[in-house]
């Protein structure tokens, strides 16, 4: 495994706000990766600084085994995107291109045009007066194009339609199949996007709250739907990421802690006690993680996760919202 970036004790303050807090996390070469979180959590000052447009308070950041910053060996084998792309005053989109052009040493001049025609790109309009949706589509052009070998999106796509951002996704997806690089994704559609990401980093108030594949965090996770007790019973000792309950039913979504064994039984189990198991989709699973980190003291144990008693209220009752705890970070 070769690492693209490896952050190391990385931390960014301002005069009132930290933005990143003792961060160390690598990214894999050759690998999709989510930088997820919410607003102001730190994605974009971490994709700043790791290609080399900001500077770290303290810490290390290398790319490719080199520190970024002001670096020509490295500069030109990162391209970082994001909404507020700054282009040349009165430019064009042929303008960006040709810069990008000299900017990446792979640039693929007609992928570029392919995708200008793809996204309906206006030749005759200068960037400053494109739609925002069309600016978006430059971005994302560039992104593309410059075949990096890092690419940093920093949701340059939020400008972008529905059909629009499926083009992107799916274009994005065929020319990382045929030219395998390494690409940092920061969105918050992210059941759109999940189908793309082998990776996700999870950053909250400007610390790392998870790094796991894909696949591994779906595997921990599911949501229990059932009587109260027979929920609780099955949920173990994992670890109750949000519950809600509606007259006695409890639906909890809960995780396995990384390494902790599956129980090959689940699913026999609860259907005896008559609790569905259900699939959490990532969009889910990160927003119960970030707002857990959100709630400083509410925090679940399985055995704690507000059940309603049984004679408990009847089944119109409000629901019941609990958070779990705060963090959870896999090797
Ligand atoms: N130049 C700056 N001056 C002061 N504070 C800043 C500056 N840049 C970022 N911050 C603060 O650092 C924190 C992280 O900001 P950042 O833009 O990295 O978050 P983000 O995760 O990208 O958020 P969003 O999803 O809203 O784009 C925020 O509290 C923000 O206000």
């Amino acid at each position: 495994m070769t690492n693209a970036i490896d952050i190391t004790h990385l931390s960014r303050h301002h005069r009132d706000a930290t933005a990143l807090d003792d961060v160390t996390v690598s990214f894999e070469a050759g690998v999709i990766h989510g930088l997820l979180g919410r607003n102001g959590a730190g994605k974009t000052s971490l994709m700043s600084i790791a290609s080399g447009q900001d500077w770290p308070s303290t810490g290390d950041v290398r790319v490719f085994g080199l520190r970024p910053h002001e670096n020509e060996q490295v500069l030109p084998r990162i391209c970082f995107v994001r909404e507020d792309q700054r282009y040349i005053e009165d430019s064009f989109a042929r303008h960006a291109f040709k810069a990008a052009a000299m900017a990446y040493p792979h640039w693929d001049a007609d992928l570029a045009e392919r995708l200008a025609e793809d996204f309906q790109v206006p030749a005759r309009t200068r960037i400053k007066k494109m739609s925002r949706g069309q600016r978006s589509a430059v971005a994302v052009i560039l992104g593309i194009a410059s075949r990096a070998d890092v690419t940093f999106f920093d949701e340059p796509y939020m400008g972008l339609d529905a059909v629009a951002r499926q083009l992107f996704y799916d274009r994005l997806l065929q020319d990382y199949t045929e030219y395998p690089r390494t690409l940092i994704l920061s969105t918050h559609l992210i059941d759109e996007l999940a189908h793309l990401l082998e990776n996700v980093v999870v950053i909250d108030r400007g610390r790392i709250l998870l790094d796991e594949p894909v696949e591994s965090l779906r595997g921990r996770a599911v949501t229990l739907v059932g009587p109260a007790d027979a929920v609780l019973s099955l949920a173990g000792s994992r670890r109750v990421l949000h519950s809600e309950s509606m007259g006695r039913t409890l639906r909890a979504t809960v995780l396995r802690a990384p390494g902790q064994t599956e129980d090959p039984f689940e699913e026999q189990r609860a259907r005896a006690d008559g609790v569905e198991v259900l699939p959490v989709s990532l969009q889910q699973l990160i927003v119960h993680l970030t707002s857990a980190g959100a709630s400083s003291s509410s925090s679940s144990s399985p055995s704690s996760p507000s059940p309603p008693p049984p004679t408990g209220p009847g089944p119109d009752a409000p629901a019941v919202t609990t958070t779990g705890p705060s963090s959870e970070v896999s090797s």
